[in-house]
């Protein structure tokens, strides 16, 4: 006897009691089915509720309801009748695959026998699609410059292309955005680069105009405004810089750093450049310190006042 195989064993729940076969078929037992009949079956288990279909010993609820029912490969091989469904699938053919309606063998088979052919069959039905009037092609955008994405020509936030001159066509884009110098950078005179100005803080020359640190009044801050022969002061978070020496070399162009000469320039500096370090730029710069208008002796300079 080799039903089952010993290889089904690996999937079927081993009995815990050596029940025998002729129980039951009579008293089916209070275990779930999972528990197939132990030792080898003298052929076709019965059954006696179902005598016209071949059912397997084991049934489920047979017992006054008690069994959870559960399915093994073994309820699934072999019919054990008291089930109506079961019966009537028994006596149909294996299930057709495709399904006979589905899509897939309507699709494979447009034969026309099985009923209506669904949609995707019936599209061969169809009349051709119209064919593409050759007037209607050239009717297209065919100019290249009309969707194709600029390669060239000024980009925001940009200067215009060096050696070029200026676009004045950008493709039937947008007009161009002016912006020859984002940053309003000048064009510094030779030998006033920022290396240049580095060089010169270092070079030992006095840059600030005076010989000691001296306590700076408003009116002084005032009086040096960079006019009348006089140099350029600018007070910075309460220190007072010469910015004479350094107009020719401020990026910005001297015209913006005077617009500071003889005030407080923190104001404009802040809302251009906060970045920029100025007293690293203007450490050798350093008149003084602001004071009081009446804190401020003229001739004094701050060691003195010390
Ligand atoms: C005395 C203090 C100042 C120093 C040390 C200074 C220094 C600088 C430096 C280093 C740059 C180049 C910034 C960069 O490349 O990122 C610059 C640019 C510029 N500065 Fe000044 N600056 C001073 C005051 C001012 C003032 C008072 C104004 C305006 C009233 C001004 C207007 C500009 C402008 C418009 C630029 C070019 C645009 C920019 O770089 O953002 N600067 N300045």
């Amino acid at each position: 006897y080799n039903h089952p195989p010993t290889t089904w064993r690996l999937f079927l729940a081993q009995p815990k009691r050596g029940d025998a076969p002729a129980d039951e078929a009579e008293t089916p037992p209070a275990n779930p089915p999972s528990s197939p009949p132990s030792g080898p079956p003298s052929g076709p288990p019965s059954v006696s509720q179902s005598p016209s279909s071949t059912p397997k010993a084991v049934l489920n609820g047979v017992a006054g309801g008690s069994v959870v029912p559960t399915f093994t490969l073994d309820e699934h091989d072999s019919d054990n009748g008291d089930d109506d469904d079961d019966d009537a699938e028994a006596g149909l053919p294996p299930p057709s695959f495709p399904a006979v309606n589905s899509a897939q063998r309507a699709s494979a088979q447009p034969t026309g026998a099985m009923g209506p052919p669904p949609k995707p069959a019936s599209s061969s039905l169809m009349a051709p699609p119209p064919r593409i009037n050759p007037a209607n092609l050239r009717a297209l955008p065919t100019s290249p410059q009309s969707m194709r994405v600029p390669t060239t020509g000024p980009l925001p936030n940009r200067g215009p292309v060096p050696n070029r001159a200026p676009a004045t066509s950008n493709g039937g884009l947008a007009p161009a955005v002016k912006t020859p110098n984002a940053r309003n950078k000048v064009l510094l005179s030779p030998g006033h680069s920022p290396l240049d100005w580095a060089i010169l803080q270092r070079s030992g020359r006095n840059l600030s105009g005076v010989s000691s640190l001296i306590r700076v009044s408003p009116s002084m801050l005032k009086e040096n405004n960079g006019r009348k022969g006089k140099d350029a002061w600018s007070s910075y978070q309460g220190k007072v810089y010469n910015i004479s020496p350094y107009l020719p070399f401020h990026p910005g162009g001297e015209g913006e750093l005077k617009r500071a000469a003889g005030k407080d320039g923190g104001k404009l500096f802040m809302e251009v450049h906060p970045w920029v370090n100025w007293d690293n730029m203007l450490g050798e710069c350093l008149v003084g310190i602001m004071v009081a208008e009446d804190k401020a002796p003229a001739t004094s300079s701050l060691e003195d006042m010390d």
